[in-house]
């Protein structure tokens, strides 16, 4: 019988991947604290569901940044999806386009740029680093815009790695067959080795991130290109602020799936705040552990415009590679609708705060 949850192919993924890729996929930062709350947030929400409500027809259907998504998902942006299966990204752009979700395209994406593009039937964005050599952030750049990317997004909450406390036991580092073929190699060669104590991408970040990037910097990104700019790793209301003050056209409040700063915000918690300093024509985003129909409707009903998943991608593209992203994809819309039923709310817009209330204790 097919998975009925995504914890089931969880557990199938576990058994295709070495223990040091399980763990570099699977793993957070520090104790591992943020990890856990990003799912332990969703249970602290109830649903207020409403009666008597044609709920014949259930549509999830969005429209962000100028496009039309039929399910209000993305897959996040993840570095080398070939870790996981040898297709890599081009499986998960041709699952993603047939379900209508979005996928956001790694710097670190193991198939080509154009590969993937090629592959995509949908919106296609490109995520960043900020890396001390800007020459190669404009190349990329100019190549994403060429192959029809419809976004850049930027990922803010990262200029160092975070304390992947598995990785450093494992000392892990990218095999050596797994490239970041949009990168130059040179660029590339400390991931592929972990120092004593250290991580490949500990020392990649370390070499190549650009700690210095601050708000200033994104007009030098704007003038590059005409391409929307969205911000990952928003988790605070002052930083929305400053995202609305400086043009950026959508925000992900996120905390990079619990893998950068441990003791951070869980992702639905900074959520609301986030949505409320940003000026409604700026949609806000959500990722961290969201694993059901159930979870996306809670994000959407507390003002995410959309969800990303990480992690359930790579279990489903481990276990089946475009089908198996498929089916993590499909489980999620049966979930979604299925909960808007139940819920009384048809459609995304009946989705509010009215929606929700504490779980009682
Ligand atoms: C294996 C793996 C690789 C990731 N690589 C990147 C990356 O290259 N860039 C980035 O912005 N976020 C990266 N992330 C973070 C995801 O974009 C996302 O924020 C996180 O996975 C969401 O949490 P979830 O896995 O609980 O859904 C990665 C996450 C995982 C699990
Ligand atoms: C070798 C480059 C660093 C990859 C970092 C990927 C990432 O963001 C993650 O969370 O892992």
């Amino acid at each position: 019988m097919a998975p009925l949850t995504l914890a089931g192919i969880e557990r199938a993924a576990r058994d295709q991947l070495s223990p040091e890729i399980w763990d570099f996929v699977e793993g957070g930062s520090g104790a591992e604290r943020t990890l856990a709350a990003n799912r332990e947030m969703f249970g602290r929400h109830a649903f207020r569901p409403r009666a008597l409500v044609d709920v014949s027809v259930c549509a999830p259907a969005v429209d962000l940044l100028g496009a039309t998504l039929q399910l209000p998902v993305g897959i996040a942006p993840m570095a080398y999806h070939r870790l996981v299966h040898p297709d890599g990204e081009t499986a998960t752009a041709r699952a993603a386009g047939k379900a209508g979700a979005l996928l956001v395209a790694g710097i670190f994406a193991s198939r080509t740029l154009e590969d993937i593009a090629a592959a995509a039937t949908g919106p296609l964005w490109l995520q960043l680093y900020w890396l001390r050599r800007r020459e190669a952030l404009a190349a990329l750049v100019e190549r994403a815009e060429a192959a029809g990317y419809a976004a850049l997004l930027l990922t803010v909450d990262a200029p160092r790695i975070g304390r992947r406390l598995r990785d450093l036991r494992n000392g892990f580092a990218v095999p050596p067959e797994i490239r970041a073929v949009n990168l130059d190699p040179a660029l590339m060669a400390a991931s592929h080795h972990a120092g004593q104590g250290s991580s490949g991408i500990a020392e990649h970040a370390r070499e190549q991130f650009d700690p210095t990037l601050t708000w200033a910097d994104l007009a030098w990104l704007r003038e590059r290109s005409r391409l929307p700019l969205v911000l990952k790793g928003v988790l605070t209301a002052e930083d929305a602020r400053r995202a609305a003050d400086h043009g950026v056209d959508a925000v992900v409040v996120s905390n990079h799936g619990g893998r950068q700063l441990d003791g951070a915000l869980p992702a639905l918690a900074a959520l609301p705040e986030v949505v409320d300093a940003l000026p409604p024509h700026i949609p806000a985003l959500l990722d961290g552990g969201v694993r059901s129909g159930a979870d996306i409707a809670v994000a959407l009903a507390l003002g995410a415009r959309a969800v990303l998943v990480g992690r359930p991608a790579f279990w489903g593209l481990a276990t089946g590679g475009e089908a198996g992203v498929g089916q993590v994809l499909d489980l999620l819309r049966d979930e979604l609708e299925h909960t808007m039923a139940l819920l009384g709310r048809p459609s995304v817009a009946d989705l509010d705060r009215t929606a929700l209330a504490p779980w009682p204790v």
